[in-house]
């Protein structure tokens, strides 16, 4: 187990009892906006959503889920599955990832550790190669630090650097790649002003290209690999901006898509590949959609595709992605430390849990609600069950996703009285919110509000308790707004769709049979977040949070 030395024993509720069912919902990117045309939370029939919304202010109501209430560097950064599940499984704010990329960069401590010193060793004879998502989005990654970080290793004895270019459109406006591709490019011209041999020597849309999670699909990994390793891809061209201006016009093109190319020089040769004696960084901060590639650059048994080639390289991650596997072994920044989660301290004081959600989803309730750590704290107590999500398509054409066949696990899980905490999360509202299609995510809406109600209905034949919420917003705003959340127009006089997610806050629910009498939200926390739904389910089984959690939701009146 984790976090060893800690006393795990959780003090008695005073008034709540023990050994109750809970059910604790996610709906993923289901966030509270104003009703109108692109809020399809609002357009969606979601009977059961809707009938919760009724129990406010005493058992619904609504709590912050972006910027700082979620360890993010300003009120300006939506929320994203990352932040948001480590804050509702750790119950406290934790510094993440965008922030302390910041910090180290602005100090310029990312350049005295551990890890830079180990990928130093090969700036002499080899190339320094960066890989990763180009956007301002600052989900996964942030242009600036990108920026920051080519200034820095030249400045620190880098000669030789290619990039390797992830395209993004779903952070950010689908189509901006190409301005983010041309400032990268105006960055490479002036580093090579100044004698350092820079280029962008591959890429690929994000989705279609490298960062894949949770093992859905490998060959996005294997397209990633063959472009930024092998210098191997069905487009070669000679210059990225063209490359992207030129796929994005391809039938069904989006940046998230964006089909894998490499870069070559006038003999039709790669200007990149990955090559012993080279040193790479994977400079995404997030750790779901690095995990897959961390593991291609850095395990010497590997059999997930072949790798044709395996350079001996010096790699580090911006960030060790993978607390439990400790994978990679080497990152330029250390990563929040998360430790005694609501998770493990609910095993070790006997709450037998079951985490599920199909593959896209599967590690946000469990490796992200664990503090970005893989595996079980004890496998005797928890069962987590992940349904194989549909790969190599995009979910507006199939918005429903594995919404029944999680609800119906769950309700399984449930009406088998073998667990006290059964967590799930419902990806329909993000997932599909994601590809822009309204009509499609009005559908995944009613889905997720279906299984919901599926989960309930088990809930109430056991006597238990149910908690819903959310981890962030996207699908209840599909549309870029000016500041007066007016729809914006694009010079053709279209609406701009809005493929994010959003700063919209969440709701949350609880209620249920098992739910003692006189249980209602307090009214002393206004700007509560999703860091003080930890210290509410704890109560909810009957203990106390430790002090160090950040306050409960909820309080005990006598009726
Ligand atoms: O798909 C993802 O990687 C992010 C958006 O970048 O979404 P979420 O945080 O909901 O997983
Ligand atoms: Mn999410
Ligand atoms: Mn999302």
């Amino acid at each position: 187990m984790g976090s060893p030395g800690v006393s795990w024993k959780l003090a008695d509720h005073p008034k709540l009892p023990k050994d109750k069912i809970v059910a604790m919902v996610v709906l993923d990117g289901w966030g509270e906006a104003n009703p109108d045309q692109y809020n399809c939370i609002y357009v969606a029939d979601t009977p059961t959503m809707d009938s919760l919304k009724l129990g406010a202010p005493e058992k619904w109501r609504l709590v912050r889920a972006h910027g700082t209430a979620v360890g993010l560097p300003t009120e300006d950064d939506m929320g994203n599955s990352e932040v948001g599940h480590n804050a509702l499984g750790a119950g406290r704010i934790f510094a993440q990832g965008a922030k302390l990329v910041d910090s180290a960069l602005a100090s310029g401590k990312i350049y005295e550790g551990e890890g830079f010193e180990y990928i130093k060793e090969s700036f002499e004879i080899g190339t320094l190669h960066l890989i990763g998502l180009l956007s301002d989005g600052g989900v996964h990654s942030r242009l600036d630090q990108l920026q920051l970080l080519l200034k820095g290793a030249s400045e620190h004895g880098a000669k030789r650097i290619r990039v390797h270019i992830l395209t993004d459109g779903r952070d950010v406006l689908d189509g901006s790649s190409v301005g983010f591709v041309e400032t990268l490019e105006n960055d490479l011209a002036k580093l090579r002003e100044k004698g350092v041999d820079a280029q962008i020597a591959s890429g690929g849309g994000r989705m279609h290209v490298t960062m894949d999670r949770y093992e859905n699909d490998w060959d996005v990994v294997k397209r990633g690999w063959d472009a930024h390793v092998l210098g191997e891809a069905p487009y070669k061209v000679r210059n990225a901006v063209e490359a992207v201006k030129k796929l994005r016009q391809e039938p069904n093109a989006s940046d998230q898509y964006l089909p894998p190319f490499v870069i070559v020089d006038e003999n039709g040769k790669p200007v990149g590949p990955i090559v012993d004696g080279d040193a790479v960084v994977t400079f995404n901060f997030r750790a779901d959609r690095m995990v897959m590639i961390a593991k291609a650059l850095e395990y010497e048994d590997f059999d997930k595709f072949d790798r044709v080639r395996f350079p001996k390289i010096r790699y580090a991650g911006m960030l060790q992605y993978d607390g439990e596997l400790k994978l990679p072994s080497q990152y330029l920044v250390s990563p929040p430390e998360i430790d005694r989660t609501s998770g493990e301290y609910l095993v070790h004081n006997g709450v037998h849990t079951f985490a599920c959600s199909e593959t896209v989803k599967f590690g946000h309730v469990t490796f992200f609600w664990n503090g970005n750590r893989s595996g079980y704290f004890d496998p005797q107590m928890e069962e987590y069950v992940e349904i194989p999500s549909d790969s190599g398509i995009t979910f507006n054409v199939q918005p429903k996703m594995k919404a029944v066949e999680i609800a119906e696990k769950a309700r399984d899980a449930i009406l088998s009285r073998k667990f006290q905490q059964v967590r799930v999360n419902l990806p329909n509202g993000d997932m599909v919110g994601h590809t822009g299609d309204i009509e499609a995510t009005v559908v995944a809406c009613k889905a997720a509000d279906d299984a919901v109600k599926l989960i309930l209905d088990a809930i109430e034949q056991v006597g238990g308790i149910y908690v819903v919420t959310a981890d962030h917003g996207n699908a209840e705003d599909m549309v870029k707004r000016n500041k007066s959340g007016k729809p914006l127009l694009d010079k053709k006089g279209q609406i701009q769709i809005l493929t994010s997610h959003t700063l919209q806050p969440v709701p949350i629910a609880i209620g249920g049979p098992g739910l003692a009498p006189g249980v209602r939200f307090r009214n002393d926390v206004p700007d509560g977040g999703l860091a003080n739904v930890a210290a509410t389910v704890m109560n909810l089984h009957g203990f106390e949070a430790p002090s160090d959690y950040e306050p409960t939701l909820i309080e005990v009146v006598d009726n």
